[in-house]
């Protein structure tokens, strides 16, 4: 890969607050994929040879220059904090039931099928280049139970260059007999030869793996003690993945599994798997002290709004998290949630805060708590929050020199093939970002970039096709 210089609009979120809508922008990325500079109003393209001397090159013929048409925008990609790739052939059906009986009736036989490899296999070409093209460049995947499965899960990620973390699930009880675990010995042995397996795999990408093993005990309900502990024991510096207080049924029944713990939250905390790189899916119906004890051991919260919509899970007060500090992201959830896309998420996640918010209260404990979710948060959520829940703000999530080029290119112009819905002429890039979270979809993502290379995208499509 040559070093490459990106001339035009560019988005960065800054915090919870803020993003920066930068019109001209320069930015440069080393052919390692790493951003080198950024250089924030470049208005006057004859200045470009003066401005990469500047940055070390001694002339343009030293770099690619990919300039940006009308109604083209540069975004930090997408973070699925939390999604089930043997779920997704279930993507849209199951919507009249609540968690429990979502699972018996729906979740389970389709999650069994993924014994069979060659199924898998197949399945899972599909569901990466479906959440790739959504513009996911990091996904946080669930797998089945199956360890060859999950296998060819990390393969496939692998090979299509997509930065994730795979997980096999741990569960050896309250499952149905042809989808459950034999004990938690064998349960945890497949777990470490998953994680030595991913571990092993080389990156088609320069720089750390983009492919990460990631515990996953499904929820509590579904692993015995035994199993829990073991979890915990293993290498803290690999991040968990579970769900927690998604549906009031789950949350009791919980309760009466593990009648010690004080909590939901305490069963995980317990076993030594609430820190500071768990992602906990859902979080609904966390009470005060136990969303204490998530701030305390420095956990995340996927949120899931589409998922909880759609399950009847219920509407999660995401607000009064981010007044106490709680790392927040967003999750896809497939196949509780009905799309792959972080876009399906950001909208939801808006419309749940204006429910939490209709039904009042709270406006006095902070800036978010009791409100509608603003543009500058729900881009936090869908990008560097995302990344700091699943610990990797230092790597990707927005553009700094020394982060990753993980990024999109998306095209609001009425060409990308989703038209009618842009404001006519000379929009903002304000604007156009607004448009795009709110009405934009596949047809508006060009190009897919994990660490400065090309896997996703309409134009990427175009190009293999
Ligand atoms: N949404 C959701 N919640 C769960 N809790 C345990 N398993 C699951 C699952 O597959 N999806
Ligand atoms: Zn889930």
């Amino acid at each position: 890969m040559s070093p490459t210089v990106y001339y035009g609009p560019l988005v960065n979120p800054k915090n919870l607050h803020e993003y920066q809508a930068l019109p001209h922008a320069l930015l440069g990325v080393s052919s390692a994929g790493i951003i080198e500079w950024i250089e924030p109003d470049v208005p006057d393209s004859s200045v470009l040879q003066d401005v990469l001397v500047k940055h070390g090159y001694t002339s343009v013929e030293d770099v690619k220059i990919v300039e940006l048409r009308r109604g083209e925008f540069l975004l930090p990609g997408f973070i699925d904090t939390h999604t089930h790739a043997p779920q997704f052939p279930n993507t849209g059906i199951g919507q009249q039931y609540e968690l429990l009986d979502w699972l018996q009736n729906v979740t389970f036989p389709m999650e069994a099928k993924f014994a069979d490899v060659a199924f898998a296999r197949d399945a899972y070409k599909r569901v990466v280049r479906r959440v790739l093209d959504s513009g996911t460049t990091t996904c946080c995947y669930y797998g089945s139970l199956h360890l060859d499965a999950t296998k060819e899960l990390a393969n496939i990620v692998n090979d299509a260059g997509q930065r994730a973390f795979v997980g096999k699930c741990n569960m050896n009880r309250n499952s149905p007999d042809n989808y459950v675990e034999a004990s938690a010995e064998s349960s945890i042995a497949d777990t470490k030869t998953l994680i030595s397996y991913i571990n092993g795999l080389t990156s088609t990408s320069s720089g750390p793996p983009l492919v990460q093993p990631i515990l996953t005990p499904r929820f509590a309900i579904s692993c015995t003690s035994p199993l829990l502990s073991s979890l915990g024991s293993l290498d803290p510096s690999l991040r968990v993945q579970t769900h927690i207080s998604e549906n009031p049924s789950e949350v009791a029944f919980t309760h009466s599994l593990f009648p010690a713990c004080a909590s939901y939250t305490a069963v995980y905390d317990t076993h030594g798997l609430l820190r500071h790189n768990t992602i906990l899916a859902h979080g609904v119906h966390l009470t005060d002290e136990e969303l204490d004890l998530i701030k305390t051991r420095e956990a995340g919260i996927s949120h899931c709004p589409t998922s909880n919509f759609n399950l009847s899970s219920g509407v999660a007060p995401v607000g009064s998290w981010l007044d106490r500090g709680i790392k927040v992201g967003l999750g896809t959830d497939v196949s509780g949630g009905f799309s792959p896309s972080i876009l399906t998420a950001v909208q939801h996640a808006s419309i749940a805060s204006k429910v939490v918010s209709l039904n009042g209260g709270g406006k006095d404990k902070g800036p978010f708590t009791g409100r509608q979710l603003t543009i500058p948060a729900l881009l936090f959520l869908a990008t560097l929050g995302g990344a700091q829940v699943c610990d990797l703000a230092s790597t990707v999530g927005s553009f700094e020199p020394g982060k990753a080029f993980d990024a999109l290119l998306v095209n609001t112009d009425e060409s990308a093939g989703n038209p009618g819905l842009w404001v006519a002429g000379e929009s903002s890039v304000e604007t156009r970002l607004e448009q795009f979270l709110f009405c934009g979809d596949d047809r508006n993502v060009k190009e897919v970039y994990v660490q400065g290379r090309v896997v996703g995208g309409t134009a990427f499509r175009a190009r293999a096709s």
